[in-house]
Protein backbone atom coordinates (compact mmCIF):
# COMPACT_ATOMS: atom_id res chain seq x y z
CA UNK A 1 0.00 0.00 0.00
CA UNK A 2 1.62 3.06 -0.85
CA UNK A 3 1.67 6.15 1.93
CA UNK A 4 0.34 9.53 1.62
CA UNK A 5 1.65 12.09 -0.83
CA UNK A 6 3.79 14.87 0.70
CA UNK A 7 3.76 18.74 -0.51
CA UNK A 8 7.56 18.97 0.18
CA UNK A 9 8.39 22.34 2.19
CA UNK A 10 10.08 25.03 -0.38
CA UNK A 11 13.03 27.07 1.25
CA UNK A 12 12.19 30.55 2.77
CA UNK A 13 15.86 31.45 2.79
CA UNK A 14 18.82 29.84 3.18
CA UNK A 15 19.26 27.19 5.91
CA UNK A 16 21.88 26.69 8.85
CA UNK A 17 21.48 23.31 10.22
CA UNK A 18 23.13 20.53 12.22
CA UNK A 19 21.54 17.16 10.88
CA UNK A 20 22.51 13.70 12.52
CA UNK A 21 22.04 10.95 10.27
CA UNK A 22 21.35 7.40 11.29
CA UNK A 23 23.48 4.63 10.76
CA UNK A 24 24.50 3.44 7.55
CA UNK A 25 22.36 0.41 5.80
CA UNK A 26 25.70 -0.99 3.89
CA UNK A 27 27.65 -1.40 7.55
CA UNK A 28 24.59 -2.50 8.96
CA UNK A 29 23.62 -5.08 7.06
CA UNK A 30 27.14 -6.39 6.30
CA UNK A 31 27.73 -6.25 10.48
CA UNK A 32 24.55 -8.45 11.04
CA UNK A 33 25.59 -11.06 8.28
CA UNK A 34 28.98 -11.85 9.46
CA UNK A 35 27.62 -11.56 13.39
CA UNK A 36 25.24 -14.14 12.52
CA UNK A 37 28.47 -16.60 12.37
CA UNK A 38 30.36 -15.29 14.46
CA UNK A 39 31.87 -17.30 17.33
CA UNK A 40 30.34 -15.29 20.28
CA UNK A 41 28.09 -12.80 20.98
CA UNK A 42 28.58 -9.35 18.67
CA UNK A 43 27.02 -5.71 19.72
CA UNK A 44 26.38 -3.39 16.98
CA UNK A 45 26.69 0.11 18.59
CA UNK A 46 23.89 2.66 16.52
CA UNK A 47 22.94 0.67 14.12
CA UNK A 48 20.28 1.66 11.06
CA UNK A 49 16.91 0.91 12.13
CA UNK A 50 14.94 0.67 8.70
CA UNK A 51 13.36 -0.86 6.45
CA UNK A 52 15.93 -2.88 4.86
CA UNK A 53 17.96 -3.72 7.94
CA UNK A 54 14.70 -4.99 9.73
CA UNK A 55 14.47 -7.36 6.95
CA UNK A 56 17.90 -8.52 7.43
CA UNK A 57 17.10 -9.02 11.24
CA UNK A 58 13.69 -10.81 10.25
CA UNK A 59 15.31 -13.38 7.77
CA UNK A 60 18.34 -13.68 10.27
CA UNK A 61 16.09 -14.39 12.96
CA UNK A 62 14.06 -16.76 10.17
CA UNK A 63 17.18 -18.79 10.14
CA UNK A 64 18.06 -19.17 13.91
CA UNK A 65 20.15 -15.86 14.51
CA UNK A 66 19.42 -14.01 17.81
CA UNK A 67 19.31 -10.39 18.06
CA UNK A 68 17.84 -8.49 20.81
CA UNK A 69 17.37 -4.61 20.13
CA UNK A 70 18.24 -3.05 23.63
CA UNK A 71 17.27 0.34 22.95
CA UNK A 72 20.53 1.77 22.27
CA UNK A 73 22.79 -1.64 19.97
CA UNK A 74 21.97 -4.76 18.92
CA UNK A 75 23.31 -7.53 20.41
CA UNK A 76 23.39 -10.21 18.32
CA UNK A 77 23.44 -14.07 19.12
CA UNK A 78 24.83 -16.63 16.22
CA UNK A 79 22.53 -19.69 15.15
CA UNK A 80 23.68 -22.82 13.17
CA UNK A 81 20.59 -22.11 11.12
CA UNK A 82 17.63 -24.20 9.90
CA UNK A 83 14.86 -24.34 7.62
CA UNK A 84 12.28 -24.09 6.09
CA UNK A 85 12.15 -20.81 6.00
CA UNK A 86 10.80 -17.80 4.39
CA UNK A 87 12.72 -14.52 3.63
CA UNK A 88 11.08 -11.08 3.07
CA UNK A 89 13.95 -9.38 0.63
CA UNK A 90 11.10 -6.12 0.30
CA UNK A 91 13.20 -4.15 -1.94
CA UNK A 92 16.33 -4.25 -0.62
CA UNK A 93 19.40 -5.21 -2.94
CA UNK A 94 21.57 -6.38 0.09
CA UNK A 95 18.77 -8.70 1.48
CA UNK A 96 18.30 -10.64 -1.82
CA UNK A 97 22.02 -10.67 -2.60
CA UNK A 98 23.92 -11.43 0.83
CA UNK A 99 21.21 -13.66 2.30
CA UNK A 100 21.40 -16.62 0.10
CA UNK A 101 24.86 -17.25 0.27
CA UNK A 102 24.19 -17.72 4.41
CA UNK A 103 21.11 -19.54 3.86
CA UNK A 104 23.06 -21.81 2.12
CA UNK A 105 24.88 -23.06 5.26
CA UNK A 106 21.83 -24.00 7.09
CA UNK A 107 20.08 -27.18 7.14
CA UNK A 108 16.55 -27.04 5.25
CA UNK A 109 15.12 -25.31 2.50
CA UNK A 110 14.98 -21.51 2.38
CA UNK A 111 12.20 -19.55 0.30
CA UNK A 112 13.14 -16.20 -0.77
CA UNK A 113 10.56 -13.24 -2.00
CA UNK A 114 9.87 -9.46 -2.45
CA UNK A 115 8.32 -7.01 -3.44
CA UNK A 116 7.38 -6.97 -7.07
CA UNK A 117 9.71 -4.64 -8.41
CA UNK A 118 12.74 -6.95 -6.52
CA UNK A 119 11.77 -9.91 -8.94
CA UNK A 120 12.83 -7.86 -11.59
CA UNK A 121 16.03 -6.80 -9.95
CA UNK A 122 19.34 -8.81 -11.61
CA UNK A 123 20.41 -12.00 -9.66
CA UNK A 124 21.17 -14.82 -11.75
CA UNK A 125 25.12 -14.84 -11.55
CA UNK A 126 24.92 -14.55 -8.32
CA UNK A 127 22.37 -17.45 -8.25
CA UNK A 128 24.61 -18.92 -10.68
CA UNK A 129 27.93 -18.87 -8.81
CA UNK A 130 26.36 -20.31 -5.69
CA UNK A 131 25.34 -23.26 -7.59
CA UNK A 132 28.99 -23.89 -9.04
CA UNK A 133 30.01 -23.85 -5.27
CA UNK A 134 27.87 -26.80 -4.77
CA UNK A 135 24.45 -25.20 -3.52
CA UNK A 136 21.40 -26.34 -4.38
CA UNK A 137 19.04 -23.28 -6.01
CA UNK A 138 15.43 -23.62 -7.39
CA UNK A 139 14.73 -20.61 -9.42
CA UNK A 140 12.42 -21.77 -12.00
CA UNK A 141 15.08 -20.85 -14.84
CA UNK A 142 14.21 -17.39 -14.05
CA UNK A 143 17.55 -16.39 -12.63
CA UNK A 144 15.83 -13.84 -10.01
CA UNK A 145 13.40 -13.72 -7.30
CA UNK A 146 11.63 -15.80 -5.93
CA UNK A 147 13.53 -18.94 -5.76
CA UNK A 148 14.73 -21.37 -3.24
CA UNK A 149 18.13 -22.69 -1.48
CA UNK A 150 18.21 -25.78 0.11
CA UNK A 151 21.32 -26.45 2.05
CA UNK A 152 22.70 -29.62 4.19
CA UNK A 153 24.40 -28.15 6.68
CA UNK A 154 27.61 -27.24 4.61
CA UNK A 155 28.83 -25.53 1.55
CA UNK A 156 31.90 -26.78 -0.22
CA UNK A 157 33.07 -23.58 -1.94
CA UNK A 158 36.06 -23.24 -3.92
CA UNK A 159 36.64 -20.75 -6.92
CA UNK A 160 34.00 -18.98 -8.92
CA UNK A 161 34.13 -16.96 -12.10
CA UNK A 162 31.26 -14.33 -12.45
CA UNK A 163 30.17 -11.17 -14.16
CA UNK A 164 29.25 -8.68 -11.57
CA UNK A 165 29.18 -6.00 -13.43
CA UNK A 166 25.41 -5.70 -13.05
CA UNK A 167 25.92 -5.15 -9.22
CA UNK A 168 29.10 -5.16 -6.67
CA UNK A 169 26.43 -7.25 -4.14
CA UNK A 170 26.92 -9.95 -6.17
CA UNK A 171 30.49 -10.26 -5.31
CA UNK A 172 30.34 -9.24 -1.66
CA UNK A 173 27.44 -11.46 -0.85
CA UNK A 174 30.08 -14.47 -1.37
CA UNK A 175 32.75 -12.93 0.47
CA UNK A 176 30.93 -12.37 3.20
CA UNK A 177 30.14 -16.39 4.11
CA UNK A 178 32.54 -17.77 2.35
CA UNK A 179 34.60 -18.15 5.37
CA UNK A 180 32.27 -20.74 6.64
CA UNK A 181 32.38 -22.87 3.38
CA UNK A 182 34.51 -26.10 3.43
CA UNK A 183 37.32 -24.53 1.10
CA UNK A 184 36.57 -21.00 1.65
CA UNK A 185 35.79 -19.04 -1.72
CA UNK A 186 37.84 -17.15 -4.31
CA UNK A 187 35.78 -14.61 -6.56
CA UNK A 188 36.75 -14.15 -10.03
CA UNK A 189 34.94 -10.96 -11.90
CA UNK A 190 34.76 -11.45 -15.44
CA UNK A 191 32.91 -8.85 -17.50
CA UNK A 192 32.77 -5.17 -17.78
CA UNK A 193 33.85 -3.02 -14.72
CA UNK A 194 32.19 -3.44 -11.28
CA UNK A 195 30.51 -0.82 -9.81
CA UNK A 196 30.73 0.24 -6.38
CA UNK A 197 34.24 -0.16 -5.85
CA UNK A 198 33.92 0.93 -2.62
CA UNK A 199 31.46 -1.30 -1.20
CA UNK A 200 33.59 -3.97 -2.59
CA UNK A 201 36.47 -2.64 0.14
CA UNK A 202 33.83 -1.91 2.57
CA UNK A 203 33.13 -6.02 2.49
CA UNK A 204 37.04 -6.54 2.66
CA UNK A 205 37.38 -4.26 5.98
CA UNK A 206 34.53 -5.67 7.57
CA UNK A 207 35.63 -9.23 6.96
CA UNK A 208 39.12 -8.19 8.12
CA UNK A 209 37.39 -6.57 11.48
CA UNK A 210 35.94 -9.88 12.04
CA UNK A 211 39.20 -11.73 12.00
CA UNK A 212 38.89 -13.18 8.16
CA UNK A 213 41.79 -13.44 6.05
CA UNK A 214 41.28 -12.18 2.58
CA UNK A 215 44.00 -11.17 -0.33
CA UNK A 216 42.01 -8.50 -2.81
CA UNK A 217 45.65 -7.64 -4.06
CA UNK A 218 44.22 -8.59 -7.79
CA UNK A 219 42.30 -6.81 -9.78
CA UNK A 220 39.06 -8.68 -9.90
CA UNK A 221 39.67 -11.45 -7.77
CA UNK A 222 38.98 -11.75 -4.01
CA UNK A 223 39.74 -14.55 -1.96
CA UNK A 224 38.32 -16.01 1.88
CA UNK A 225 40.03 -18.24 3.31
CA UNK A 226 38.02 -20.91 5.29
CA UNK A 227 38.18 -20.10 9.14
CA UNK A 228 36.27 -18.87 12.01
CA UNK A 229 35.05 -15.30 12.52
CA UNK A 230 35.21 -13.40 15.60
CA UNK A 231 32.59 -11.87 17.61
CA UNK A 232 32.28 -8.00 16.59
CA UNK A 233 31.71 -4.74 18.17
CA UNK A 234 31.11 -1.99 16.35
CA UNK A 235 30.09 1.77 15.91
CA UNK A 236 27.81 2.09 13.14
CA UNK A 237 29.40 5.69 10.80
CA UNK A 238 26.29 7.63 9.82
CA UNK A 239 25.25 7.09 6.17
CA UNK A 240 26.81 9.36 4.10
CA UNK A 241 25.10 8.28 0.81
CA UNK A 242 21.65 9.88 2.94
CA UNK A 243 23.48 12.73 3.85
CA UNK A 244 23.74 13.65 0.56
CA UNK A 245 20.21 15.47 -0.08
CA UNK A 246 21.11 17.46 3.36
CA UNK A 247 24.11 18.91 2.25
CA UNK A 248 22.47 19.43 -1.34
CA UNK A 249 20.05 21.91 0.55
CA UNK A 250 23.17 24.06 1.55
CA UNK A 251 23.92 24.84 -1.91
CA UNK A 252 19.95 25.20 -3.13
CA UNK A 253 18.96 27.43 -0.08
CA UNK A 254 22.77 29.00 -0.57
CA UNK A 255 23.14 28.26 3.24
CA UNK A 256 25.27 25.99 5.29
CA UNK A 257 24.72 22.58 6.36
CA UNK A 258 26.83 20.42 8.58
CA UNK A 259 26.89 16.70 9.84
CA UNK A 260 28.36 15.82 12.68
CA UNK A 261 30.01 12.26 13.06
CA UNK A 262 31.19 12.06 9.37
CA UNK A 263 34.62 9.61 9.29
CA UNK A 264 37.73 11.04 8.66
CA UNK A 265 38.54 7.58 7.50
CA UNK A 266 35.57 5.40 5.72
CA UNK A 267 34.81 2.89 2.78
CA UNK A 268 31.16 4.08 2.37
CA UNK A 269 30.31 5.08 -1.40
CA UNK A 270 28.59 8.66 -0.28
CA UNK A 271 31.79 9.85 1.08
CA UNK A 272 32.34 10.98 -3.10
CA UNK A 273 29.20 13.82 -1.84
CA UNK A 274 32.08 15.70 -0.89
CA UNK A 275 34.26 15.75 -4.42
CA UNK A 276 30.77 16.24 -6.20
CA UNK A 277 29.65 19.01 -4.08
CA UNK A 278 33.20 21.06 -3.96
CA UNK A 279 33.29 20.51 -8.27
CA UNK A 280 30.04 22.10 -7.98
CA UNK A 281 31.50 25.29 -6.45
CA UNK A 282 30.53 24.72 -2.54
CA UNK A 283 32.74 25.57 0.35
CA UNK A 284 33.20 22.10 1.59
CA UNK A 285 34.64 21.28 4.98
CA UNK A 286 35.96 18.29 6.54
CA UNK A 287 36.79 18.78 9.99
CA UNK A 288 36.58 17.03 13.96
CA UNK A 289 32.98 18.94 14.11
CA UNK A 290 31.99 16.82 11.06
CA UNK A 291 31.28 17.80 7.56
CA UNK A 292 30.35 21.05 6.64
CA UNK A 293 28.70 22.30 3.37
CA UNK A 294 28.00 25.97 2.33
CA UNK A 295 27.55 27.48 -1.00
CA UNK A 296 27.15 31.81 -0.73
CA UNK A 297 27.05 32.18 -4.67
CA UNK A 298 25.21 29.78 -7.26
CA UNK A 299 26.36 26.26 -7.87
CA UNK A 300 27.54 24.88 -11.36
CA UNK A 301 26.77 22.35 -13.55
CA UNK A 302 29.69 19.29 -13.94
CA UNK A 303 30.73 16.05 -15.79
CA UNK A 304 30.97 13.06 -13.15
CA UNK A 305 31.56 9.93 -13.12
CA UNK A 306 29.24 7.88 -10.61
CA UNK A 307 30.57 4.39 -11.73
CA UNK A 308 31.47 3.74 -8.02
CA UNK A 309 29.31 5.68 -6.16
CA UNK A 310 25.88 5.24 -7.99
CA UNK A 311 23.42 5.65 -5.15
CA UNK A 312 23.79 9.61 -5.27
CA UNK A 313 23.13 9.65 -8.31
CA UNK A 314 19.26 10.91 -7.94
CA UNK A 315 20.38 13.51 -5.74
CA UNK A 316 22.92 14.81 -8.33
CA UNK A 317 20.51 14.76 -10.90
CA UNK A 318 18.11 17.11 -8.37
CA UNK A 319 21.20 19.58 -7.92
CA UNK A 320 22.02 19.54 -11.94
CA UNK A 321 18.34 20.37 -12.71
CA UNK A 322 18.63 23.94 -10.41
CA UNK A 323 22.23 24.35 -11.34
CA UNK A 324 23.76 27.25 -13.30
CA UNK A 325 24.40 25.53 -16.21
CA UNK A 326 24.14 21.68 -17.84
CA UNK A 327 25.34 18.28 -16.24
CA UNK A 328 26.22 15.08 -17.58
CA UNK A 329 26.40 12.21 -14.99
CA UNK A 330 28.42 9.18 -16.46
CA UNK A 331 29.17 5.40 -15.60
CA UNK A 332 25.77 4.65 -14.15
CA UNK A 333 24.37 2.09 -16.78
CA UNK A 334 23.87 -0.63 -13.73
CA UNK A 335 21.35 1.65 -12.22
CA UNK A 336 18.59 0.80 -14.16
CA UNK A 337 18.63 -2.47 -12.29
CA UNK A 338 18.24 -0.59 -8.81
CA UNK A 339 15.21 0.33 -7.07
CA UNK A 340 13.59 1.06 -10.09
CA UNK A 341 15.42 2.17 -13.36
CA UNK A 342 16.65 5.62 -12.31
CA UNK A 343 17.61 6.31 -15.22
CA UNK A 344 14.28 6.18 -16.98
CA UNK A 345 12.60 7.86 -13.60
CA UNK A 346 15.13 10.77 -13.32
CA UNK A 347 14.12 11.54 -16.99
CA UNK A 348 10.93 10.90 -16.94
CA UNK A 349 10.19 13.16 -13.21
CA UNK A 350 13.01 16.02 -14.23
CA UNK A 351 11.27 16.19 -17.37
CA UNK A 352 7.68 16.17 -16.17
CA UNK A 353 9.19 19.40 -13.82
CA UNK A 354 10.39 21.07 -16.93
CA UNK A 355 13.95 20.24 -16.95
CA UNK A 356 15.55 19.11 -20.52
CA UNK A 357 17.04 15.74 -19.97
CA UNK A 358 18.84 13.11 -22.25
CA UNK A 359 19.10 9.61 -21.10
CA UNK A 360 22.39 8.27 -22.38
CA UNK A 361 23.55 5.23 -22.73
CA UNK A 362 25.13 5.07 -19.21
CA UNK A 363 23.60 8.36 -17.18
CA UNK A 364 21.97 11.41 -17.73
CA UNK A 365 22.70 14.82 -19.06
CA UNK A 366 20.46 17.56 -17.93
CA UNK A 367 20.08 20.95 -18.48
CA UNK A 368 18.62 23.36 -16.10
CA UNK A 369 15.30 25.57 -17.58
CA UNK A 370 12.55 26.64 -15.20
CA UNK A 371 10.54 23.96 -13.29
CA UNK A 372 7.04 24.32 -12.57
CA UNK A 373 5.30 22.24 -9.33
CA UNK A 374 3.95 19.15 -10.19
CA UNK A 375 3.38 15.46 -8.91
CA UNK A 376 6.94 13.66 -8.40
CA UNK A 377 6.46 9.81 -8.88
CA UNK A 378 8.93 8.32 -6.65
CA UNK A 379 8.99 4.39 -8.39
CA UNK A 380 8.91 2.90 -4.23
CA UNK A 381 12.70 4.17 -4.22
CA UNK A 382 13.62 5.51 -0.93
CA UNK A 383 16.59 7.95 -3.61
CA UNK A 384 13.97 9.55 -6.07
CA UNK A 385 12.14 10.98 -2.37
CA UNK A 386 15.64 12.61 -1.37
CA UNK A 387 15.55 13.82 -4.67
CA UNK A 388 12.60 15.13 -4.78
CA UNK A 389 12.71 16.43 -1.98
CA UNK A 390 15.96 18.95 -2.98
CA UNK A 391 14.07 19.74 -6.07
CA UNK A 392 10.81 20.60 -4.03
CA UNK A 393 12.99 23.58 -1.51
CA UNK A 394 13.48 25.38 -5.16
CA UNK A 395 9.69 24.40 -6.90
CA UNK A 396 7.40 25.56 -4.29
CA UNK A 397 4.51 23.24 -4.26
CA UNK A 398 5.92 20.08 -5.78
CA UNK A 399 4.27 16.98 -4.74
CA UNK A 400 5.94 13.86 -3.57
CA UNK A 401 4.15 10.73 -4.18
CA UNK A 402 4.31 8.04 -1.87
CA UNK A 403 6.87 10.09 0.83
CA UNK A 404 6.99 6.73 3.30
CA UNK A 405 8.75 4.58 0.62
CA UNK A 406 11.81 6.81 1.82
CA UNK A 407 11.99 4.48 4.94
CA UNK A 408 13.59 1.64 2.83
CA UNK A 409 17.03 3.10 4.46
CA UNK A 410 15.71 6.80 6.36
CA UNK A 411 12.52 6.41 8.18
CA UNK A 412 12.95 9.34 9.88
CA UNK A 413 13.52 11.67 6.52
CA UNK A 414 10.26 14.37 6.69
CA UNK A 415 11.29 14.92 10.41
CA UNK A 416 14.86 15.68 9.43
CA UNK A 417 14.41 17.77 6.85
CA UNK A 418 11.50 20.24 8.09
CA UNK A 419 14.05 20.11 11.06
CA UNK A 420 16.72 21.02 9.20
CA UNK A 421 14.51 23.86 7.41
CA UNK A 422 13.44 25.57 10.72
CA UNK A 423 10.22 23.93 10.36
CA UNK A 424 8.02 22.05 12.52
CA UNK A 425 7.34 18.60 11.11
CA UNK A 426 3.93 19.48 10.87
CA UNK A 427 4.67 22.04 8.68
CA UNK A 428 5.20 19.52 6.23
CA UNK A 429 2.01 18.82 4.93
CA UNK A 430 0.02 15.44 4.02
CA UNK A 431 -1.48 16.56 0.06
O1 LIG B 1 26.89 -3.49 -1.01
C1 LIG B 1 26.17 -2.53 -0.74
O2 LIG B 1 25.84 -2.26 0.43
C2 LIG B 1 25.69 -1.69 -1.85
C3 LIG B 1 26.31 -1.76 -3.08
C4 LIG B 1 25.88 -0.94 -4.22
O3 LIG B 1 25.15 -1.80 -5.10
P1 LIG B 1 25.45 -1.90 -6.69
O4 LIG B 1 26.85 -2.32 -6.87
O5 LIG B 1 24.42 -2.88 -7.13
O6 LIG B 1 25.19 -0.50 -7.22
C5 LIG B 1 25.01 0.23 -3.80
O7 LIG B 1 24.45 0.87 -4.92
C6 LIG B 1 23.92 -0.24 -2.85
O8 LIG B 1 23.11 0.83 -2.46
C7 LIG B 1 24.55 -0.80 -1.59
C1 LIG C 1 20.81 0.74 -4.73
C2 LIG C 1 20.42 0.88 -3.46
O1 LIG C 1 19.99 -0.10 -2.63
P1 LIG C 1 20.10 -1.69 -2.62
O2 LIG C 1 20.93 -2.03 -1.42
O3 LIG C 1 18.71 -2.16 -2.48
O4 LIG C 1 20.75 -2.12 -3.91
C3 LIG C 1 20.43 2.22 -2.83
O5 LIG C 1 20.26 2.27 -1.59
O6 LIG C 1 20.59 3.24 -3.52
Amino acid sequence: MPSPDWTSPAAEGPVDATVELPGSKSLTNRFLILAARAGGVSRLRAPLRSRDSLLMVEALKGLGTGIEDDGDDWLVTPGQGFGPARIDCGLAGTVMRFMPPLAALASGEVHFDGDPHARTRPMGPALEALRSLGVVIDDGGRGSLPFSVTGSGSVRGGSVTLDASASSQFISALLLSGAHYDDGVTVHHEGPPVPSQPHLDMTVEALRDAGADVDDSEPDTWRVEPGPLNPLDVQIEPDLSNAAPFLAAALVTRGRVRVPGWPQHTTQAGDAIRGVLDEMGADVILGRDGLTVSAVDGFTGIDVDLHDASELTPVVAALAALADGPTLIRGVAHIRGHETDRLAALAHELGALGSDVTETEDGLHIVPRRLSPTTFHTYADHRMVMAAAVLGLAVPGLVIEDVGTVAKTLPTFTELWTAMLGQRPSEGRTA
